[in-house]
């Protein structure tokens, strides 16, 4: 039996039987035509089509049940002899999985599912259509919360697979199932689907399986291996990043491309037609695998890929040697291949040579986005393109920038679970008391008029850490408080423990990761900093502004196209949502704290103004979602980018 579509918004991969055993095998093909009758609700017209010798009398009714009507009684269970033959019999109201009820499965032999594109639309709560064509999308990621995360990227594919899926594709995302000791609660729904495959890499055949969850209209699929069973973090441990990354990463890439074609997710699998996004360097091997090692056997010819940059500091590079045990063909090494310039070569007979599992999928991906626009240009530069500027220029015709949006139902200051107290842009008391609440929970005097200052981030270069170290004696000589939340670095841990006993009544060190306090700082603080060395996107910033805290940051990348800078001197009155300071200096830094900080003691009015601004402004996904669908729609009209 085969199911295909006709028409756009093709619907085929949703469409679901029932076979009845009681029905007779008779060869047929149904042609179920959808027409919308209301948001999310659909009627289906059947008809059936056999052979012409076809004895009516032998087929059940059909019985066409929708998610949203009940299930009419199944009259499949007692066929009436005297039943009509079905032309055009099947009338009934159902979502946009189609289910068919009464007919043996193996009596079909096509399921024609014909929708115009303007019936197949699934419509907002305005009866707006959203997604002109539905996809088939395939997420491919070394994290997803609320499963694994160890930072922003965990956010983005926590959130926007479900934007996506909410519009009305369907998307699968995967992942390691990390198993580590205390994130492992989070996969108890997942439950093991019964499907394994053995990948040839590394000299071996290494036997994976798959886990899966059904959750917020996204199917969740974990790839299990014993490589993601240890202690420590996603990456690495108190020694320093595993030493078997690629290997694990490889792993998940083979896993990937295998999932849509084996894993029969509510009953069919995604099949051939996909949409992978593969995040940064951990899914980079995706496309490269596409084009290699499926493609030319004629799978997969129908699929695009999108590359999706978080960050470009990581780009997964290992020594040349280890290009045999990623199990390419040999002539696909050009690809991978990477040459360090001569300063970074680490002794006189190291030629540099290496494999970049990042730059594979630059050369080889239909489109590219970054987090940004911002940062979409900055990659293409000497300073921000971290060596693949030049590669990176030379794919400008496809390399878009998309901001992140937030996960408002996870960060929402009226509904936080994480608040002791909640509140809105209509009535702010509720941030008030969050403060008082946060400045007791960490020790400091509790004083509404002293402006608390944040931080929250990995203790890492990128952030901008050591301008901090640098800038705090000075800003310590203020009247202000400030709290950091982080970890990483360890001389950077060992500093803001040391910096916290030197100024007991004003500095707090918070050294760890924990999402609840991340929550109550977000909500607590007046101000957010943020002097991101670069900054691809930024999700703090965001959170900050949808939680009334103001932010300053330094105007790179997606900081400078999100936070705008305060202008009391405006065309309409008072503009900006923060500061973004340029360039990168301590002075700079600490001008625009002290703008803020001045602001927020004088003129109470404008840090108010500041504070509904950010408040009010529309960091949802649903904006970004609707980019991301113009990008795969772009990727669908060209030719696979290496056949
Ligand atoms: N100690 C701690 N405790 C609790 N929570 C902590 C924490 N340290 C960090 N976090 C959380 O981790 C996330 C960090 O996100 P960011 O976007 O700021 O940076 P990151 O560099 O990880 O992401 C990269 O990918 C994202 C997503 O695309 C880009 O926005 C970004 O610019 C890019 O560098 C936030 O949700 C933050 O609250």
């Amino acid at each position: 039996m085969a199911a295909t579509g006709v028409g756009a918004g093709c619907l085929a991969p949703s469409v679901r039987l029932r076979a009845d055993p009681a029905a007779r095998a008779t060869a047929c093909v149904v042609r179920a035509r959808l027409r919308r009758v209301a948001r999310g609700r659909y009627v289906a017209e059947l008809s059936r089509e056999g052979p012409a010798a076809r004895p009516a009398q032998q087929l059940a009714p059909p019985v066409v049940p929708g998610f949203l009507a009940p299930p009419p009684p199944a009259p499949a269970q007692s066929p009436a002899p005297t039943q009509p033959p079905l032309p055009d019999a099947g009338v009934g109201e159902l979502a946009p999985d189609l289910l068919l009820e009464g007919i043996a499965e193996d009596s079909i032999d096509t399921i024609v599912v014909a929708a115009s594109e303007q019936d197949s639309e699934i419509m907002d709560a305005n009866d707006q259509p959203l997604a002109k064509v539905t996809r088939s999308i395939v997420f491919v990621t070394g994290e997803a919360a609320p499963y694994a995360k160890s930072g922003g990227l965990g956010d983005v594919c926590g959130s926007l697979p479900i934007a996506l899926a909410a519009r009305g594709h369907r998307v699968m995302v995967v992942m390691p199932r990390y198993l580590n000791g205390t994130s492992d609660k989070n996969y108890a729904k997942a439950l093991y689907t019964g499907k394994h495959i053995k990948i040839p890499c590394f000299g071996g055949s290494h036997e994976v399986t798959f886990f899966h969850e059904y959750r917020d209209n996204v199917d969740w699929v974990f790839v299990d291996h014993p490589s993601y069973h240890r202690p420590g973090s996603l990456y690495g441990d108190n020694f320093g990043a595993f030493g078997d990354n690629q290997f694990r990463y490889t792993l998940l890439c083979y896993a990937a491309c295998e999932a849509p074609l084996i894993l029969e997710l509510g009953g069919y699998i995604y099949g051939q037609s996909c949409m992978f996004v593969v995040n940064d360097w951990h899914a980079s091997l995706v496309p490269v695998l596409l084009a290699a090692k499926y493609r030319p056997y004629g799978v997969y010819r129908d699929s695009r890929s999108t590359l999706v940059i978080h960050n470009l500091a990581h780009q997964g590079v290992e020594p040349a040697s280890t290009y045999p045990d990623l199990g390419l063909p040999p002539e696909w090494y050009g690809a991978l291949e990477w040459v360090f310039p001569e300063w970074a070569r680490r002794h006189a007979l190291d030629k540099g040579e290496a494999v970049n599992f990042l730059k594979g999928a630059v050369v080889t991906a239909d489109r590219i986005v970054t987090v940004s626009q911002g940062y979409s240009w900055e990659v293409t530069t000497a300073e921000g393109g971290q060596g693949l500027n030049e590669l990176l220029s030379s794919r400008k015709s496809v390399l878009n920038g998309i901001v992140n949006g937030i996960d408002i139902n996870d960060w929402n200051p009226t509904t936080d679970k994480c608040l002791p107290h909640h509140y809105s842009v209509d009535d702010l008391s509720g941030k008030a008391k969050c403060k008082a609440e946060l400045q007791r929970e960490l020790g400091l005097p509790v004083r509404e008029d002293v402006p608390l200052i944040g931080f929250i981030g990995r203790l890492d270069y990128q952030k901008g850490i050591d301008l901090i170290k640098m800038a705090i004696p000075d800003l310590m000589r203020e009247d202000v408080q400030f709290v950091m939340l982080g970890s990483g670095d360890p001389v950077f841990e060992g500093w803001m423990r040391s910096t916290e006993s030197s100024y007991k009544d004003k500095f707090r060190g918070w050294v760890g990761f924990s999402v609840p306090v991340s929550h109550r700082i977000t909500a607590g603080c007046d101000i957010l900093l943020m002097p991101s060395r670069f900054e691809p996107c930024g999700l703090n910033q965001l959170y900050a502004m949808q939680y009334g805290t103001v932010p300053v940051v330094h105007g790179t990348g997606g900081l400078r196209d999100t936070v705008e800078t305060f202008n009391p001197f405006g065309a309409k009155g008072e503009e900006g949502t923060g500061w973004a300071f340029s360039p990168l200096t301590v002075e700079k830094m600490l001008w625009a704290l002290r703008t803020a900080i001045s602001t927020f003691r004088e003129h109470k009015p404008s840090w108010e103004g500041l504070m509904k601004r950010g408040m009010t402004k529309d960091h949802t996904w649903d904006h970004a979602a609707e980019q991301y669908e113009q990008i795969f729609e772009w990727a669908f009209v060209d030719q696979p980018y290496v056949m």
